[in-house]
């Protein structure tokens, strides 16, 4: 679930996409990367592993010149962490190309051979997004003449297209060009247009989220539609065009439980909005079918910090109080994003404390965002019932985890989910609480169709098992499971430093 930004400008724009990206820091902790073209037409990069602070720092902000550039944020669902794979790529040919791309393609391996057989371009790591940068490259080239106007740009995105199996919401440069930013047919990833009158002239900006755009004084203009592309000439004229077959929005509903920032719109709706409604409609729930321990319990407890609007809610819903029992650290990261297993669970106890008073004798209901591995519920509970908690009640704002995605939520194999194959009952042992509850897909599906009733489908995957692009197939999985677990990704992590061909200290 990476965040991408791409600003085209009419002064240094290394600032603002700087700032963006702190504002995205949040949908990937792992790489960082920013791309210029200066004056005189070349790329400028600066890429590597670590949060936005800590890879771009004051010297790489002086060689990042030019007005238009292009930032990513790195949480790796293909290949490794490796910095080989960091983003944003570039390929010099036709023209010189870079690009940002958030979600995962599903039919890489498809891609790699017939980029090598039939365009014989070599692509030197396992990332689907440098796979993707060719594929596009290669359909430009195709087109065969010097400059390449706005049809032939959106027949390259048409071809591309065709070939790419998947979720992608990507923004491009061309040297001599522009920009070009488009979203898989589904619209499973999210990506936002904004615009800001500088000097009497516009200049753009694609993003992720319309957080990034609040944050550099960006207007929301509107999403990128599903299956279209929106191209932006160097010198300011935009067009844009559908360039996908049969595009229908089905946006990941994993965004608006967890991924999303609070204070951001994908898709017309509004996540804080969405997380309320989460809410709302599971504290009815609760009230509904936990008629025979509503009264005992003591106090509603958010475990920081997507669940904070969804508890709430809750608590308002069921006249309890609502306490912030834990405490977050404020400089430890997302949990969840973290690579491997060991950090994950290593980061919950550095990541939250209890204030004992709030839980000492207390019946308190913990409410979570969601379940997945079963990472933090297993030690919040724990840490609960250390800080003196007599009764320990979970409820969980998402429904049951118990299929893989693919889509850019690197959550490869079922195994790993604490739901998959297990009962509620089950799962409430596991992780050691008194009674559980999960919120019905109905429920969810409509606390965010609230905000905006034109969305008839989501992907919902993760719950059903059912892949919007309907080709995804067992062996697929299988496939995935056996590549991206943890302990094939700690082996291809070794092998994948060694593949860094623009090496920097
Ligand atoms: O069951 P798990 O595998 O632990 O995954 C689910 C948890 O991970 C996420 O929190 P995270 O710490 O990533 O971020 P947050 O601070 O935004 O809640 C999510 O909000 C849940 O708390
Ligand atoms: N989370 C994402 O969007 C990841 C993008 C791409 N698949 C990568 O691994 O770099
Ligand atoms: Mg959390």
């Amino acid at each position: 679930m990476c965040g991408i930004v791409g600003i085209l400008g009419h002064s240094s724009v290394n600032q603002s996409i700087y700032d963006a990206l702190i504002v995205l820091q949040h949908r990937g902790q792992d790489a960082a990367g920013i791309v210029t073209v200066d004056e005189e037409d070349r790329f400028r990069l600066r890429k590597a592993n670590g949060l936005v602070s800590d890879v771009i720092q004051q010297k790489h902000m002086l060689r990042l010149q030019g007005n238009a550039g292009l930032g990513h944020v790195r949480y790796p669902t293909a290949g490794s962490s490796s910095v080989s794979e960091a983003q944003p790529f570039y390929v010099n040919y036709p023209y010189g190309l870079t690009l940002v791309h958030n979600g995962n393609l599903t039919n890489s391996e498809e891609l790699k051979q017939k980029l090598f057989q039939s365009a014989r371009r070599h692509v030197n790591t396992n990332s689907d997004s440098e796979l993707l940068l060719n594929i596009l490259a290669y359909h430009l080239e195709q087109i065969n003449k010097y400059d390449l106007d706005e049809d032939d740009i959106f027949y390259a995105i048409q071809r591309t297209h065709k070939d790419i199996r998947g979720g992608y919401a990507c923004v491009a440069m061309l040297i001599g060009h522009g920009m070009i930013a488009f979203r898989d047919p589904f619209g499973i990833r999210p990506l936002v247009l904004g615009k800001r009158e500088e000097k009497g002239k516009t200049e753009y900006m694609f993003a992720s989220e319309t957080v990034a755009l609040d944050a550099v004084g960006f207007e929301f203009v509107r999403d990128v539609n599903p299956g279209e592309a929106i191209y932006i000439t160097f010198d300011g004229q935009l067009y844009s065009k559908q360039c996908a077959d049969n595009a229908k929005l089905s946006p990941c509903i994993f965004e608006f439980v967890y991924f999303a920032r609070p204070d951001s719109y994908i898709d017309g709706v509004s996540v804080y909005a969405a997380r309320v409604h989460m809410g709302e409609f599971l504290g009815k729930k609760i009230a509904q079918e936990w008629s025979d321990v509503l009264d005992e319990i003591d106090v509603i407890i958010p475990v920081p910090e997507t669940s904070n609007d969804i508890a709430l809610r809750i608590a308002n819903i069921l006249n309890k109080p609502y306490r912030q029992g834990f405490v977050k650290n404020r400089y430890v990261g997302r949990t969840f994003i973290m690579p491997g297993q060991t950090q994950r669970r290593n980061s919950v106890r550095r990541k939250l404390n209890t204030i004992s008073s709030e839980f000492k004798g207390k019946n308190v209901l913990l409410v979570d965002d969601s379940i997945v591995r079963g990472t933090t519920s297993e030690q919040i509970v724990e840490m609960a019932r250390a800080a003196g908690a007599k009764k320990v009640y979970f409820a969980s704002a998402a429904p049951e985890i118990r299929y893989p995605n693919v889509y850019g939520i690197d959550m490869p194999t079922s195994q790993e989910l604490i739901a998959y194959n297990r009962t509620t009952e089950e799962i409430a042992n596991l992780i050691g609480v008194d009674k559980l509850i999960f919120q019905d897909l109905s429920a969810l599906e409509e606390a965010v169709r609230q905000e905006n009733s034109a969305i008839e489908s989501f992907d919902a995957s993760v719950f059903t098992g059912e892949y919007i692009t309907g080709d995804i197939t067992t062996e697929y999985l299988d496939k995935i499971a056996a590549l991206r677990n943890d302990g094939s990704k700690k082996k291809q992590e070794s092998e994948a430093t060694n593949l860094e061909i623009y090496s920097e200290a």
